[in-house]
């Protein structure tokens, strides 16, 4: 046993590692090989509020399905009016808790949030050389939201000195960034694009610097940089006083995500996601009489009881076979927009679109309306083009939207964090700024040449291609696909092409559900 002194921490024995039993190793190691779940250790204070620190970290990962296990560097004394006070504790017994974790689990990644002296710092890098793991994510805490000091700031010289060269990603927010470039003034989002480069100066493989304090605007927009290109990302700001732990909660995902194996930018992107989700979610409930109110990580046990409300997450093999409507031509087949839905669904169409170019307001909400209910008893995803204002009003899954439509981070902004939104793309660039702003996946065409669509500009199987290796989200190809070329398509060799969006093949035809069997009958032998 190991006894420590000083502060909350002085009474309680700790097992020390040299008495493992070998006895029980063999057993210990045969069922962490079955059964090992990613792992993220936090090293971090506790929020008797419960909002951030330890806690917040533990909710985070445990909404993402990551195991977490904990270091406690502080005891704070902490609720939604603020920090009454700070008990960190002694730094010999933060050693045995990182040394007890450390050398018994198989740790994936280490995050850092409340670090209160640079003692603490030299003793957690001292650990991570000796107990080397995959990735250290640093969220480098300093003040708590309410404005009160969590770390001396000698710490200064321990983030720089060493434990930013030893980090995959540093997370620090507008206040932080300027406190670790001496005290520069940030008030742009060309000002968070010098900051991130500064900081990475310092030493850590990627910045993310968080801008939720820049002056109000419609969205939230962090930056971050890997060390070759800076992006902007970009999520609605939601109106809430329940932001009380998105910075631990942002790190903590990020840190549960790389722990199941992601890479870092698609890793910062679902945490951002989650936390714009999570705020939503949790923008009405009350807790405390402060200022600040904690947000709730257990955003997916809401959705899942409010599910008649809320489609499920987007899935991208729903694209396989996208079939889009058009008014003329269910008109010139004297068809109604029920039955042409009906019949694609009823030949395999996986998600569907109104793309009605010629209907009035008035009558494409009832017919939505007909749709949405039509589509959510088959299970089938329900899109509409370009009129963010009629999915809103009909309940539907999302909206697709093209060049000169809505721009795509206002529609993330009006529609919230969970609606489907496509963005039709020709180019690499607006692939990739259709990801930066919060699309779910890209349309790309037109590839062949159509007379649906008066002049469109045809890319082909060529232009197709090179959007796709670059896009960071699913594709779905358009134009002049039909039973003919469709395998010709889906062969070009590309993993995030996810299938057809199709209208004259299915919908200027004389049986469109005949027509639909065929192609998604042709499409389901696809590599
Ligand atoms: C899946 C899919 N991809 C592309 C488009 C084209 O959208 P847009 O460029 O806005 O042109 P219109 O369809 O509005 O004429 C699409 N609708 N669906
Ligand atoms: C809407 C759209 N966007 C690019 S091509 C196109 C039309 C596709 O129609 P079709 O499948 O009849 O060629
Ligand atoms: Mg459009």
């Amino acid at each position: 046993m190991v006894y420590t002194g000083g502060g909350l921490s002085s009474k309680i024995p700790v097992e020390s590692t040299s008495s493992s039993s070998s006895r029980n190793l063999g057993l210990v190691v045969a069922m962490t090989q079955k059964h090992r779940p990613p792992h993220v250790l936090t090293v971090a204070g506790s929020d008797s509020g419960a909002g951030a620190g330890i806690q917040a970290d533990l909710k985070a990962c445990a909404a993402l399905g990551v195991y977490c296990s904990t270091v406690i560097t502080a005891v704070t004394a902490q609720n939604t009016v603020g920090v009454q006070g700070v008990n960190a504790v002694a730094e010999d017994f933060v050693e045995a808790q990182l040394r007890s974790v450390l050398s018994d689990m198989q740790v994936d990644v280490v995050k850092t949030g409340m670090l209160p002296s640079i003692g603490v710092v030299e003793i957690l890098c001292k650990s991570l050389k000796e107990f080397p793991v995959q990735a250290l994510v640093v969220d480098p805490v300093m003040v708590s939201t309410s404005g009160d000091v969590l770390a001396d700031s000698s710490i200064l010289v321990g983030f720089r000195g060493e434990l930013f060269p030893m980090a995959d990603i540093v997370t620090p927010n507008l206040k932080e960034a300027s406190a670790l470039l001496g005290g520069v003034e940030l008030k742009t989002v060309a000002d968070m694009h010098f900051a991130a480069k500064a900081i990475h100066d310092l030493g850590p493989r990627n910045v993310l610097i968080k801008g939720g304090d820049l002056p109000a605007s419609l969205d939230a927009v962090d930056v971050f940089f890997d060390g070759e290109n800076c992006y902007e990302l970009r999520a609605s700001r939601i109106n809430t006083r329940n932001t009380h732990g998105t910075g631990c909660t942002l790190a903590s995902c990020i840190a549960a995500e790389l722990a199941k194996g992601s890479l870092m930018l698609p890793a910062v992107q679902v945490a951002k996601r989650f936390v714009e989700s999570a705020l939503d979610y949790s923008k009405d409930i009350v807790i405390g009489s402060g200022p600040q109110g904690p947000l709730d990580h257990f955003l997916k046990l809401k959705s899942s009881v409010n599910s008649s409300s809320r489609g499920a997450a987007f899935n991208p093999s729903s694209l396989l076979l996208y079939a889009v409507t058009d008014s003329g031509m269910t008109k010139k087949w004297s068809r109604s927009m029920t039955d042409v839905v009906k019949a694609a669904i009823e030949g395999g169409a996986t998600i569907i679109q109104l793309r009605e170019k010629d209907v009035e307001t008035r009558e494409f909400m009832e017919l939505a309306k007909a749709c949405g209910e039509i589509c959510r008893s088959r299970g089938i995803p329900l899109v509409i083009n370009d009129r963010i204002d009629i999915a809103l009003a009909c309940g539907a899954d999302g909206v697709h939207v093209g060049q000169s439509d809505m721009p795509t981070r206002v529609a993330r902004a009006l529609l919230g964090p969970e609606k489907i939104i496509g963005v039709s793309c020709k180019t690499v660039e607006q692939a990739l700024q259709a990801w930066a702003d919060g699309a779910d996946y890209i349309g790309c065409g037109g590839v062949f040449p159509t007379s649906t669509k008066a002049n469109n500009l045809t890319i082909g199987l060529d232009g197709l291609k090179t959007v796709c290796l670059a896009s960071k989200l699913p594709v779905v190809a358009i134009g002049g696909i039909g039973i003919g070329n469709a395998l010709s398509v889906m062969d070009i060799g590309a993993p995030n092409l996810k299938g057809v969006a199709v209208v004259s093949a299915l919908f200027d035809r004389e049986c469109v559900s005949s027509e639909t069997r065929k192609l998604s009958d042709l499409l389901s032998t696809a590599k």
